[in-house]
């Protein structure tokens, strides 16, 4: 299980446009369209499967909201981190 992450590793760990909030790490992306977001959200669906590692995913007209946190470990680890920044690769 991958261990938690401190203050100072998760401030200086934190992929582009996401920011800590509390034992989550959150980015809200933004889109021209509801469908986009859809798609979006079904593609970092995917990954996250394939990764193992579950986000919480809103999905509203322009914008899908992604948490991440590692339940198992009850805080934020490597593996949010490295799923973000997938997520980010998608969106880019
Ligand atoms: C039993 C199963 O392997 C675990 O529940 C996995 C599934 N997806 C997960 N997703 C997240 N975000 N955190 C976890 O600790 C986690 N654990």
């Amino acid at each position: 299980m991958a261990d938690l992450l401190s203050d100072e590793e998760i401030e200086e760990k934190l992929p582009k446009g996401w920011n800590r909030e509390g034992t989550e790490i959150v980015r809200t992306y933004e889109f021209d369209s509801y469908l986009d977001g859809v798609g979006f959200a079904a593609g970092a669906g995917g990954v996250a499967e394939d990764a193992w590692h579950h986000p919480e995913i809103t999905i509203t007209y322009g914008s899908v909201e992604v948490r991440l946190t590692t339940h198992d470990a009850g805080g934020i680890t490597e593996n949010d981190m490295q799923l973000a920044e997938r997520f980010n690769d998608i969106y880019e």
